[in-house]
């Protein structure tokens, strides 16, 4: 489409480019800046829709410029633009042909796409009136009248339609009859008729009759009072039949049928416009967000709503396209479905998050439709939304009430029970234990009723808070009503790891609780736990057993807990109590290392010492490592522990050293959680160089299986020790998994043959297979091979028939104290 503005201001012709760009791209304008130059572009022959023109021209005026185009009978539309306050000028545009006028104040640019669009119509229409016929019925007594006028017409006016008829009463049947089909455009009445003339005739038809179609009424003789009454009757217009009148009966019947149509289409846009002001007001008073964009996604159009619902202002908004209130919560996927529902049905109506300019997010209920103009084609884009933000935090707030108890704000019975289940069913695909654990308080009934519900419930709120302050974040805690607690607790390895928590929630509540008053109230309770899988494979047995458990507890004493099986209570008990006396024995210092030597096979000389943890609590008989280092590794007390024997072992060598004595190496064990726990490279490095003995004298002892668990941490601890000449043994091998793979892989100085192969090698021939076997691929390797738990001459000498390099057992000594080792293998420079 094209169009010509006419105007000589440059800021006009720049903002009214601009506005036009965005809102009607396809719109191209050629710009004219005088009269002259208007004209001669109309001239040039470029075909445009319509013309814009100021009124007010250097060397002219617009009416000029619409003049010249009717005279050239162009069928393009026309908008006249002038200054405020000349609203007068611009009616008369409109009488000299202009479809539209605009007058340029305020937002006159907003309304600018909306009065080319109609004018352009409005020209459309005109043009394709113009291009059908105009129907008139002719009523006239005399045949020599009717037979000159027709001819006449004919020739000049071949656009009109003319049906003849001869009197009033078949001017009336004929306009009926024609109502209900096609409608005359005009009646052209001769003053005398039959029986009633002309004016009597349109008084009747316009008040009786109620036709408002256009009459031209022709007269031998009249006078200005006849023609005043004829207009005043209804008539459009009178002419007398002076000589020539025919020249100019077309002229007339054109204008009066023009006149009616004027008026009909003014009448009909009055209604319009009054439909669209209250189509606006109720769009504009509605809550919902309105947008109306373009079919390129551009908005258009807002209503009040809108503005108030994202913050932005209708200048913000219009010509954006609508993704500019995007939350970025929804992909691609969510929008381009949208759009394709929406191309294909017509419609789309779901949830979507948008963004406020304030930069809030809000959900959003919004239908879209498209809108089809009288052809059925798409013209537009109306969304309509609903802001829901309200209704999602209603929502919420139902289902926190359905799954929090509001009195301490923990997970109600029905939350904890929804958890447990999902807890088990990823416990069962993941081949993990998790705990169930019951708590219910101690005499709170006695609390209750002596102190009163409100502060019973204080109380349940206070324990509610100390009970979590004691879990970690990923547990759950959850209070199942009255004053029974539920504690879940998910990735449980072992028993004792349950007990722990158990304990930890009794201990928690050992503190008083200090109510408002100042007053001071002990809370104890009864714990009672049941175990996923052994305890139960569903939620319900779960929570039975960990019930029945607690109620254990309750009968036994109270303020305690309990598992579900007694023998796991019993259990767990005692290792919680070695957990503690552990921790005790470390910060007592009540550990001692025991040295048992290490011999050569073939001549018996004393080759080293292996350093053996023993614990001795004051009083009491002195403790095997067997029973505390499993406990010690679970508990994490290993780091603490193994670095102090390592330590120890380096302080006695060193003391040996300077008191002159020669051992030439130490073995300490190293345990996989030493390794997994701290960075033992370090370590060990570090207490060589406080000790100052030599790498090269310690050997690190390290289990088959401490190797395989901590694949490649044990791998990269191994280069480094090695490096700085640590030299490393292999422990109980034989026991694990025995991969040749990691013999090759690690550097290695040292396989220990475990006890079990040894101790019936006179009398098994197949550990004394594997004892060969061992010592063979050991050699072949290169590596050194020792026996350990050689408890006879028997055993010693096949060790030395298969070529096995050294030993340890009860045969020479048991693990001894530093003095005794000294006395026994060091003073007198012992050989067995
Ligand atoms: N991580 C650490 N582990 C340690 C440490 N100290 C000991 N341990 C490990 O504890 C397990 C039991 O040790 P222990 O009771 O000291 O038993 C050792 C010897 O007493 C025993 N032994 C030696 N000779 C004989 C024998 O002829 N017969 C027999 N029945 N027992 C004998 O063998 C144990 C030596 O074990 P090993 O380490 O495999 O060489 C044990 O697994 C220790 O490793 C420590 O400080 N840290």
């Amino acid at each position: 489409m094209r169009a010509l503005y006419v105007e000589d201001n440059p800021v006009d012709v720049d903002l009214l480019q601009r506005t036009l760009a965005r809102s009607m791209p396809e719109l191209a304008i050629d710009v004219a800046s005088s009269l002259a130059e208007g004209l001669a572009a109309i001239d040039l022959g470029r075909t445009y829709d319509i013309v814009l023109t100021d009124l007010s021209l250097p060397d002219g005026s617009g009416l000029d410029l619409l003049g010249a185009i009717h005279e050239r009978g162009l069928a393009l539309a026309c908008v006249v633009l002038t200054g405020s306050g000349d609203e007068g000028a611009a009616i008369a545009a409109l009488k000299s042909g202009a479809d539209d006028y605009l007058v340029k104040d305020g937002d006159y640019l907003e309304h600018l796409p909306g009065t080319l669009t109609f004018a352009m119509e409005r020209a459309r229409a005109e043009a394709a009136r113009r291009s059908r016929p105009v129907r008139v019925l002719y009523a006239e007594h005399h045949l020599f009248d009717i037979d000159l006028t027709l001819r006449r017409l004919a020739q000049s006016a071949p656009h009109l339609r003319i049906d003849v008829v001869r009197g009033p009463d078949a001017v009336l049947s004929r306009l009926q009859a024609a109502a209900r089909t096609t409608p005359y455009d005009v009646l052209l009445l001769d003053y005398v008729l039959p029986g009633m003339n002309a004016l009597d005739l349109t008084k009747s038809l316009r008040r009786d009759h109620r036709f408002d179609i256009p009459i031209v009424v022709v007269t031998g003789q009249g006078s200005e009072e006849t023609a005043a009454q004829a207009l005043r009757l209804g008539v459009s217009d009178y002419l007398i039949k002076h000589d020539g009148y025919l020249h100019e009966l077309p002229v007339v019947l054109d204008n009066a049928f023009r006149q009616a149509e004027l008026v009909r289409e003014r009448t009909a846009l009055r209604a319009l416009t009054e439909r669209l002001r209250l189509h606006s007001a109720v769009i504009d008073s509605t809550h919902d967000g309105v947008l109306i964009t373009d079919l390129d996604g551009r908005i258009v159009s807002v209503n009040r709503a809108f503005t108030e619902l994202t913050g932005y202002t209708r200048e913000d908004s219009i010509g954006q396209n609508p993704r500019f209130l995007r939350s970025g919560r929804h992909g691609r996927d969510f929008y381009q479905t949208m759009w394709a529902t929406l191309t294909r049905t017509g419609c789309w109506q779901g949830e979507l998050w948008n963004r406020r300019k304030n930069g809030e997010l809000y959900p959003e209920w919004l239908t879209l439709n498209a809108v089809c103009d009288d052809a059925g084609e798409v013209t537009n884009y109306v969304g309509v939304f609903t802001d829901i933000s309200a209704l999602r935090q209603t929502e919420a707030r139902l289902s926190h009430l359905s799954h929090y108890d509001p009195l301490t704000d923990l997970p109600n019975r029905l939350l904890i029970m929804s958890r447990l289940e999902h807890a088990i069913e990823v416990a069962r695909r993941q081949k993990q234990g998790l705990a169930a654990i019951c708590l219910d308080l101690d005499r709170f009934k006695t609390i209750n009723d002596s102190l009163g519900h409100q502060i019973g419930d204080q109380l349940l709120c206070a324990v509610g808070k100390r009970l979590r302050g004691h879990l970690r974040s990923e547990d759950t805690l959850g209070r199942l009503g009255g004053d029974e607690f539920m504690v879940l607790i998910e990735r449980i390895e072992t028993p004792a790891a349950a007990a722990v928590v158990a304990k930890g929630l009794v201990d928690a509540l050992a503190e008083p609780f200090r109510l408002d008053s100042g007053q001071e109230v002990f809370m104890h309770a009864s714990v009672g736990v049941s175990l996923y899988p052994d305890d139960g494979e569903d939620h319900m047995a779960l929570v039975r057993n960990a019930d029945a458990a607690m109620y254990r507890a309750k009968s036994q004493g109270r303020n305690t807990y309990g598992f579900y099986t007694e023998d796991l209570t019993r259990f767990a008990s005692q290792r919680l109590d070695l957990e503690t006396r552990l921790r005790r024995g470390l910060s007592n210092e009540e550990f001692v290392v025991f040295y048992q030597p290490v011999l050569s096979v073939s001549d018996g000389t004393l080759l080293g010492a292996e350093a053996l943890v023993r614990w001795q609590p004051p009083g009491e008989q002195m403790i095997s490592p067997a029973d505390f280092i499993p406990m010690a590794e679970e508990t994490g007390l290993i780091v603490q522990l193994g670095e102090w024997v390592l330590r120890e072992a380096c302080r006695q060598m060193r003391a040996w050293d300077a008191q002159g004595f020669v051992l030439p190496s130490v073995a300490v064990n190293l345990s996989a959680e030493q390794v997994r726990r701290q960075d033992v490279g370090t370590m060990l490095l570090q207490v060589l160089a406080e000790s100052g003995l030599a790498a090269e004298r310690l050997e690190i002892e390290l289990t088959e299986s401490s190797l395989m668990q901590q694949g490649e941490k044990a791998a990269m601890l191994l280069d480094q020790l090695k490096q700085h000449g640590v030299r490393l043994a292999i422990d109980d091998f034989g026991t694990g998994y025995s991969s040749l793979a990691y013999l090759k892989r690690f550097s290695i100085d040292k396989l220990k043959i475990d006890r079990s192969f040894i101790k019936d090698l006179a009398d098994d021939r197949n550990d004394l297979a594997i004892a060969s076997a061992i010592v063979a691929m050991a050699n072949a390797l290169d590596i050194a091979v020792q026996a350990e738990g050689v408890e006879n001459d028997a055993q010693l000498a096949l060790l030395k028939m298969i070529g096995c390099g050294s030993w340890q057992g009860y045969s020479c000594s048991p693990p001894v104290p530093p003095v005794d080792f000294e006395q026994r293998f060091l003073l007198a420079g012992f050989c067995a």
